[in-house]
Order: C-alpha cells, then sequence, then structure tokens
C-alpha cells in the first residue's frame, strides 16, 4: 500500500492539468450554471489509498480562480488544510477510481446527455451500433455494439454510488447519470478527453438518429 505524501510538484502539476482542462471545456460551453466537476489522480495508486486533485464546489468553472481545485483522498476528505469544499460529487469519482484505476474522470452536463439519458432510461443503458467513434474507446470490432450504462440520479450523492459499482462496465469508459450528465474516465487527462468527446459525439448521433428514424 503507498501512503507516501504528495508533493507539491506533483500538486501543481495536476491543479495546472485540470486548469487546462477546464479553459478548454469552458469554452464549449461544457459547465452552464457552474455544473460539471473534474479530477486527476495524483500519486500511485492502491485500491484502498489514493488521492486525486478536484474542482471545489460550486465555482463558475468558466474563470480561473487561485482555489478552483483542491487535493482529496480516497475517501473524499480533503488531504491538506483548505477552506475549500470538493465537488458534491466527489464520492463519485472516489469510487470510479477505485474500481478503474483510471487516471483522470471529467463530468459534464449536456443537453444531449441529459435527454438521451431519459429517453434510454428503462432500458438503462444507450444503445450505439457500429459508429466509428466507438474506436476512441479502444474497440475495434467492425460494427461493434455498445451499451452505455445509466444509473438513477438521487439527490443525495451516496445514494448513486452502488449504482455506478453495479453498472460500471470496464469496456465501456464513462456512465451517464439520468437527466443529469456523463462521467468519463481514461489513464490519464489526454485519454479521459478522448473519451468524454467520443460519448457526446456519440449522444447527439444517436439522438438525431432516432428523430430521423420516426
Ligand atoms: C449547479 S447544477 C450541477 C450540480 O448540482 C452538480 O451536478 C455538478 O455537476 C456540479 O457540482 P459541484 O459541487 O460544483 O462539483
Ligand atoms: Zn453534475
Amino acid at each position: 500500500m503507498s501512503n507516501r505524501s504528495i508533493t507539491l510538484e506533483e500538486k501543481q502539476q495536476a491543479f495546472a492539468e485540470l486548469r487546462s482542462v477546464k479553459q478548454l471545456f469552458a469554452e464549449r460551453g461544457w459547465f452552464p450554471g457552474t455544473s460539471g466537476n473534474l479530477s486527476v489522480r495524483v500519486g500511485d495508486f492502491d485500491a484502498e489509498q489514493f488521492h486525486f486533485a478536484i474542482t471545489a464546489s460550486g465555482k463558475d468553472k468558466t474563470i480561473d480562480t487561485p482555489s478552483d481545485f483542491l487535493l482529496v483522498d480516497q475517501t473524499g476528505q480533503p488531504s491538506e488544510l483548505t477552506s475549500l469544499k470538493p465537488s458534491a460529487e466527489t464520492l463519485i469519482h472516489c469510487e470510479i477510481y477505485r474500481l478503474t484505476g483510471a487516471g483522470a474522470i471529467f463530468h459534464i452536463h449536456s443537453v444531449y446527455n441529459s435527454i438521451i439519458s431519459e429517453y434510454f432510461w428503462e432500458r438503462k443503458s444507450v444503445p450505439v451500433d457500429g459508429v466509428e467513434l466507438i474506436k476512441a474507446f479502444n474497440i475495434w470490432d467492425e460494427d461493434a455494439h455498445i451499451e452505455i450504462p445509466i444509473v438513477s440520479n438521487f439527490a443525495h450523492i451516496p445514494a448513486i454510488v452502488p449504482e455506478v459499482t453495479d453498472r460500471i462496465d470496464s469496456k465501456i469508459p464513462g456512465i451517464l447519470l439520468r437527466k443529469h450528465g456523463i462521467y468519463a474516465w481514461g489513464a490519464n487527462a489526454f485519454e479521459a478527453k478522448r473519451h468524454l468527446e467520443a460519448f457526446e459525439f456519440l449522444f447527439e448521433y444517436v439522438y438525431k438518429m432516432e428523430l430521423l428514424q420516426r
């Protein structure tokens, strides 16, 4: 088990990485109404002990301030003394890291991901058939069929966690919260961004295809 403390350099590097992703996603309008949260893991990974940098709760993610991020541990508690509050959804990040060992997790709300999660709610997953962007998930089969899991969106975040535990699919680096948004992850920020962009493309594709086929 690794319990060494995080160095200042590691922390600054993680915050800088989050800042650049935050700026990019803000330019795309991916943080409406202060929604969304971002995290990157810092230091070594052990399913029982790890740290990550995460956005502070309730901030306007379209502007940069000196208090946008903080470090937390695998239980979601701040790793150092701070007046900042971690994202309200930190426990979902904790569980995704614990289960996947990912290096970065990005959460955004969009109209497409919210509508599609409701449209396919009874099925509990969004089906996608043979669309090229599935390859962004390292799934290379021709005409691949994937199902993107959808879980409940309870107001009490800890109640969502067991559903995340049950429904995470090791082949699909993302999970939808009903009428809420997408969590996408990857081995690092580069990969998590690629996955998030692919999910958003696929949600728009499925939405428009469903409309056309009516
Ligand atoms: C303000 S609406 C969005 C929030 O309720 C929540 O879903 C969200 O994504 C942001 O929460 P935050 O605590 O800022 O990380
Ligand atoms: Zn959210």
